[in-house]
This record gives C-alpha cells, structure tokens and sequence, in this order.
C-alpha cells in the first residue's frame, strides 16, 4: 500500500510541498473571508505537521468520513494511504471554503479560476483549430489521432503542473511522449461499426483533458461504434481539475463556440443533439470521490458498468483506484488486477504515480535503464484493455 512516509518519494512530496502551493493558490485566487484563511491555516498545520482530525460537527458527511476513516484519525497524514489522504485532503479543502454549507461560498469551484483560465488560453484554440485537419478524414484515420488525443490530453492536468513548472505544457502526441503499452486495437475490437455498444467513460480533468474527451465521444457516436455513451464526472470538485458537471457545461460551449466554419463548433453541435437525444448522458456518482479502489465499488455503480459493453478510466487517479494503489510488481498482468470488474474495462493514462502494472519485460528492463523518473513525469502513457466479458 502506498503511503506518504517516506521523505523525498513521490506520495511524500504531493503532501509535503504541493498541497501547501495548492492552499496558498487558493487564497490568491478569491477574496476570502477571516473564517476562510483561518480554516485553511488549520488545514495546512494539521495536512502538514498535524494529525487527522474528524470533520466538523455540522459537517454534513461526518458520519460516512468517520466510517471510512476508521483507523487513520489521530494518526500522521503521512503514515495513512496516500489515496485516502489525498482525498480526505480535497474534502477538508472545500470544507474550509464553505463548499458544503448553506450560503455564499455554497457550490464555489476553488480550482474554478484555474480552469476558466486553461480553458479560454490560446492552447485550447490551437487545439479546437488543429481538429479542421481531420475533418473530412475516414473514420480509421480519425480514430487513433482522437484516442490518442483523449489520452495525452490527461498530461494536462492542473495539480501536475504545480510542481512541473508548467514543462509539460504541450500535449502533442508522439512529441516527447512514449506508449508503454498500447492495446488500443483490443478496444476497437469492442466496438464494430454499427455494433450498438453502449461505452461507459469515467472522466478525468476538465479543459484541455475534457475536451478531447468529448472529442473522442463525438467519433464514437457519430461513426456508429457506439450506439450511445455515459459519462461519468466527479460529483464535487476534486484533484485541482477534475471534471465536474460545469466542467462538461463549460467545455461543450467552448466547443460550440469555436468558429462557426471549423470541424470543433460541428463537433459541438453534435454532442449538444446527443444529450438532447439521450445519446450522450453524464452522471456524477458519489463513490469518485470516495478514498477507496474501484474494487469496493457501491453495488449501484457496479450494475452501471456491468451493463456497459466497455468501460474506459481516463487518468492516473482512476488508474491508481482502477488497480489499487500498491505498488505491484510492474509485470503483474493488467487483468489480474481487473478481474473484480464487472465488464470489459480499459485504461488511457499517462504516468504520473507510482503505480504500474501489464509492463513487458523488456519494456520493464529498457525503462529502469533509461534513468527518466519514467513512472511520475508525465512523459510516458499507456492503453490497457482487459476485454473479456464477464
Ligand atoms: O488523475 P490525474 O489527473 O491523471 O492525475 C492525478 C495526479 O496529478 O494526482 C496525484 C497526485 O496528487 C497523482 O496520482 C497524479 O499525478
């Protein structure tokens, strides 16, 4: 089980150094009240050099924090998962902000700034103009280019680039970027043209990850791989930039409102008919904001995925909850560690934890030797695909 103990190691120095930026980005971003600053001291004396303590007494989920945290309250924040303080993290973030209670902060995005910023930069223009290239391709030629898309797109993620100085600002496919593993084919395997499957996509961040994303749903449903598709988002804010349902709002009208000629306002338009014909549905379950692997998914949620002929995890988070976060052996098959899963499952990830699985071998030998923090830099990816139906 990964935990932040060990100083200088990756889980360390997200607690350490990151979560403190984060804090102070936070107070930069709005115009808090005394309450506010005074409760994000306590936050970050407590994430810092303190120990867990249990939510407020008004909170309105202290009981559910108090059953997940059974165990961990009293102790370093350090010596507890890294996935359950993170989590526990981002729950106190909001909490100190007034997320949760009746009144004016209710609702507020505290990562909403950085968000609106990513997506109204001339990155996300670029973008939405490069789609032009492929319009009017074939549907194989515009199916790797948009899968590849989805997936280098979760190298734009905002908590990564806290302390990535921005380095890893271009998503660019094939730039200085390497597929670790690539079962790709294996999905498309799942979904034939014309073949009515319903695809199940578990989001990541929003903006510049999102809209490939959405990009990647638009050909799916258009090409008639999948008859419709469900998207699922986090519930509340999350990770810095994880998708919410705004998020979705915010990026189908960046999409819409592209130049009305090009191929991304037309891409637009077509996810905007797919919700309305319910095509294109999205959800926000509880349980992604959960301190937990998938492996202990609600029953409500595991019927959703049985019904799914493929569902794909998009990211590192969900890689990590996807397998668990323990630091297997890099060579423990990908589909050992997905076996629990209702259906068929894959994962588009780039590397940004410790967690690993499904490595080759050779691949395994050649990365070691490579001397690159190749596990956490964000410069490799990978697609893994159990696809075996249950
Ligand atoms: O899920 P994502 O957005 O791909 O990545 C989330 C992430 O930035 O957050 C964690 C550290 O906070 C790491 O697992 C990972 O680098």
């Amino acid at each position: 089980m990964i935990t932040s103990s060990e100083p200088g190691s990756f889980p360390w120095a997200v607690l350490a150094e990151r979560h403190p930026v984060l804090i102070q980005q936070v107070r930069d971003a709005f115009p808090l009240a005394p309450a506010q600053h005074a409760a994000l001291d306590a936050l970050l004396a407590e994430a810092t050099e303190g120990v867990i303590g249990p939510l407020g007494a008004d909170a309105h989920d202290r009981e559910r924090w108090a059953a997940w945290g059974q165990g961990y309250f009293g102790r370093s924040w350090f010596d507890v998962p890294f996935l359950w303080a993170e989590s526990y993290f981002y729950r106190k973030l909001l909490g100190a902000l007034g997320h949760f209670t009746p009144g004016p902060w209710q609702g507020i995005d505290p990562f909403g700034p950085f968000k609106a910023a990513e997506l109204a930069g001339k990155l996300v223009d670029e973008e939405l103009a490069a789609l032009d290239e492929l319009a009017g391709q074939p549907a194989d030629v515009q199916a790797p280019a948009l899968l590849a898309g989805s997936l280098w797109g979760n190298r734009a993620d905002l908590g990564f680039r806290i302390d990535s100085g921005g380095a890893h600002e271009s998503t660019a496919a094939g730039s200085d970027s390497r597929l670790v593993t690539d079962e790709s084919a294996r999905l498309w395997a799942l979904l034939p043209t014309g073949g009515a499957a319903t695809v199940h996509l578990v989001a990541d961040n929003a903006g510049r990850e999102l809209i490939p994303d959405l990009v990647l749903v638009d050909h799916l449903l258009h090409s008639e791989r999948a008859a419709d598709v469900v998207l699922h988002v986090k519930p509340h804010p999350y990770y810095i930039s994880d998708a919410t349902m705004s998020d979705v709002i915010d990026s189908l009208r960046r999409l819409t409102h592209a130049p009305a000629a090009g191929y991304a306002a037309e891409i637009g338009r077509r996810l905007w008919a797919a919700t309305a014909a319910g095509r294109l549905t999205v959800r926000a379950h509880e349980f992604f904001c959960a301190p937990f692997p998938y492996s202990a998914m609600p029953d409500a949620l595991r019927e959703q995925f049985a019904a799914a002929t493929v569902t794909v995890l998009k990211g590192d988070l969900n890689y990590r909850r996807l397998v668990g976060d323990q630091l297997w052996p890099p060579t423990t098959p990908f589909a050992e560690r997905t076996a629990y899963w209702p259906g068929p499952v894959a994962a588009l990830r780039t590397l940004k934890s410790d967690v690993i699985t499904g490595l080759d071998r050779d691949v395994l030998a050649a990365l070691e030797a490579s001397g690159e923090a190749w596990r956490t830099s964000g410069t490799h990816a990978l697609v893994q695909v159990d696809a075996r139906s249950r």
